[in-house]
């Protein structure tokens, strides 16, 4: 048997699944199908998750490990930044370590275990790297533009701007007085519109509505490429506190981190920006909890079957709940 984990930062809900503990690694093939129906409300375990979170061995010497992020729909994603506190977690806990690099499809980043946000709340703070504004990177297509910084698109919606940042996933990002129940169904359309085949966003795109709170105080909803609404995007929340920070500098603190409030609890973000903003930092902090353990058989794993399993609820969850009761949004 073999042990996956159920695992969420900010409710942004995962599986964890070790290849390194199995005797023959899953294909691509078969990760895909796994994601598509491990992941999913209907045929997957435990209502379902985000994504599905595979570590490896990293084929890098300063690497403990390697983390690749399967969205729900079986694609799979450059980075993911709620789900890397949880591996990063997984793999401190693993090798008894707490600051070390873990290897992403794009980078080599570096985590470490920090202050606890609320007591029996492990968290752990991660780089988000690398940062570019560039439409190659993106990518994007849009009239003549090189790249998007609070600009107008009214074939999105009239009346708001946007940004586009890849962290190095692709993130759009736009900035509202309100995200209310008309706004989402906005940004759901919106992110629909640009994650079907479409002419601006080629490879899809993860789209963010903001709310400027207060100075360094920021309520950030997604819309997931590959997944659709989540109760919050790590790497979301990190591109849209660049944005903050370069867009509406009068409202950010340098010397303070940014509170991101989202629908699934709260994350900070810490963003030392440069003159060159592609030469920026963004670190990415917040809970990395656990909530299931489930042991399944390695031959089920391959074909994606998943009617025996057994499954221990670790108790976790109870402490991120009174995190989240004790917020002051
Ligand atoms: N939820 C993640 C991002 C996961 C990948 C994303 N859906 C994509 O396709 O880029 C996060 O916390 O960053």
């Amino acid at each position: 048997m073999v042990q996956i984990l159920k695992v969420h930062g900010s409710e942004n809900q995962f599986f964890i699944l070790d290849q390194t503990k199995l005797k023959q690694q899953l294909s691509d093939e078969e990760l895909k199908q796994l994601a598509i129906k491990i992941c999913s409300p209907k045929t997957g375990l435990l209502h379902g998750s985000d994504g599905l979170l595979v570590v490896n061995d990293s084929k890098y010497n300063d690497c403990i490990g390697q983390m690749r992020v399967i969205n729900a729909d079986g694609s799979e994603a450059k980075m993911c930044g709620n789900g890397l506190r949880t591996v990063s977690r997984y793999l401190s806990e693993k090798f008894d370590k707490v600051e070390f690099k873990v290897e992403t499809l794009e980078n080599n980043l570096t985590v470490k275990k920090s202050q606890d946000l609320a007591e029996g709340l492990p968290t752990f703070s991660v780089e988000i790297s690398p940062i570019s504004f560039a439409k190659k990177d993106l990518p994007f297509n849009y009239k003549d533009k090189s790249q998007l910084i609070d600009d107008e698109v009214p074939e999105f919606i009239s009346g708001q701007t946007f940004t586009a940042i890849a962290v190095p996933n692709p993130h759009l990002i736009s900035f509202v007085k309100e995200v209310n129940k008309a706004d989402l169904g906005k940004l759901g359309k919106l992110g629909k519109l640009l994650n079907d085949p479409n002419e601006y966003f080629p490879e899809g795109v993860n789209v963010s509505f903001a709310k400027i709170l207060d100075n360094n105080k920021l309520f950030v909803q997604t819309y997931e490429r590959g997944v659709g609404f989540t109760n919050a995007c790590g790497t979301g929340m990190s591109a849209t506190s660049l944005a903050f920070a370069i867009i509406h500098g009068d409202k950010f603190d340098y010397t303070k981190n940014i509170e991101v409030f989202n629908p699934g609890g709260m994350v900070q973000t810490n963003i030392q920006l440069n003159a060159v903003p592609e030469k920026s930092q963004i670190r990415l902090i917040g809970n990395a909890t656990f909530t299931h353990k489930i042991e399944i058989s390695e031959n089920d794993l391959h074909v994606a079957k998943l009617s025996k399993v057994d499954i221990k609820i670790t108790g976790e969850e109870d402490n991120y709940q009174n995190f989240v009761k004790s917020l002051n949004k």
